[in-house]
């Protein structure tokens, strides 16, 4: 677990963070959100010391962590940026292998790890080993960025903005392949992100920031559903309910069972968003849900807007707001 109590950053008289005070939870996706200057990456990177606190105190498991050495510290963090800074000069497999490396770990345990690594950011190994970083995509070499964090093991990943500067499609399939493999390997993630979507799709906590403060800290459900103040509203937006569907697998929300009539079918993979546009086209409400082109259950209008409270009227496929400044 880490906490933050009292945290605060000063340059001259501005106030980047002031006095933020919250426990992220351990084994959770934490998403630091709001407006551009407000204060996330500052907060992010107080937490692994490439930036030191003015006032205030992080706690790495119970540990202040003023009192470690900052490279160790940061030996038991990994930490993923958008410009993924991958070494030019050595091929996708030494930069994935450069902390357990530095950390004098057996070769053909790190070799094996690698491959398991690349593999599970979905790139597979025997194409991508011996590539070099200017040989990749930028969604490639995102991939390659988050492998690389995780190669070490590290308990606690710190990662700012790591689905930016890709094009949507990427950006979805790098936000799934991360939800996957945070599933498996349930680290205790902060993640700085500006795009409120994506707070809400992969935040199990969102912390929401303005000008240096805290607004609101809770799931995102909360958030939505009992703003803490006019801002928090404002900043989610009135289509929030809407847009947090767009996180959800049909699978997670549908009844198992057949359904009794002929219905218009999803698969239960889509998520709730789309298949809540799929029940407007048709006109109906209820689904059968497939997987694998069988029926394994139906999705109900209820199942949609419960807990999130969905106007029918509401065009499902609103563009999101960008709120970025
Ligand atoms: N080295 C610095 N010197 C002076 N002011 C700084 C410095 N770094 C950041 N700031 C200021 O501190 C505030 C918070 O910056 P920070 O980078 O944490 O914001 P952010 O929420 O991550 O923004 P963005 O979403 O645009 O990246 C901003 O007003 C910024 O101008």
């Amino acid at each position: 677990m880490i906490e933050l109590e009292g945290l605060t950053k000063r340059y001259g008289p501005h106030l980047a963070v002031e006095n933020l005070t919250l426990q992220v939870p351990a084994g959770q996706v934490t998403a630091l959100l709001g407006p551009s200057g407000c204060g996330k990456t500052t907060t992010l990177r107080m937490i692994n010391r490439l930036i030191e606190a003015s006032a205030g105190v992080v706690r790495l498991n119970d540990q202040d962590t003023r009192r470690m050495r900052p490279e160790v510290l940061r030996r038991g963090i990994g930490y993923v940026i958008q410009q993924i800074g991958l070494f030019p000069h050595l091929n996708v497999a030494q930069n994935v292998a450069t902390v357990p490396d530095l950390l004098g770990r057996p070769r053909q345990a790190t070799a094996r790890r690698v491959d398991e690594l690349l593999a599970l950011v979905g790139l597979d190994p025997e194409t991508f080993r011996h590539k070099r970083p200017g040989e990749l995509s930028g969604g490639q070499a995102q991939r390659v960025g988050v492998a690389r964090a995780l190669a070490a093991d590290p308990p606690v990943l710190l990662m700012d903005e790591p689905f930016g500067a890709l094009d949507p499609l990427a950006r979805e399939q790098l936000q799934q392949a991360f939800s996957d493999i945070q599933r498996r390997l349930h680290k205790t993630v902060v993640m700085v992100t500006h795009d409120i979507d994506e707070a809400l799709k992969l935040g199990d906590q969102i912390v929401l920031m303005n000008g240096g403060r805290l607004e609101q800290f809770g799931p995102p459900d909360q958030l939505i559903h009992q703003p803490a103040s006019p801002f928090v509203r404002a900043f989610l937006g009135e289509d929030a309910s809407l847009r947090q569907l767009a996180g959800r697998k049909v699978l997670a929300l549908m009844e198992p069972g057949l359904p009794t009539a002929a219905l218009p079918s999803v698969d239960a993979q889509l998520d709730a968003r789309t298949a809540l546009s799929v029940m407007l086209r048709e006109g109906s409400d209820a689904l059968s849900v497939t997987q694998e082109g069988r029926v394994v259950g139906v999705l109900r209008w209820a199942a949609l807007s419960q807990p999130a409270a969905v106007q029918p009227a509401t065009s499902p496929l609103s563009p999101s707001l960008d709120h970025s400044g």
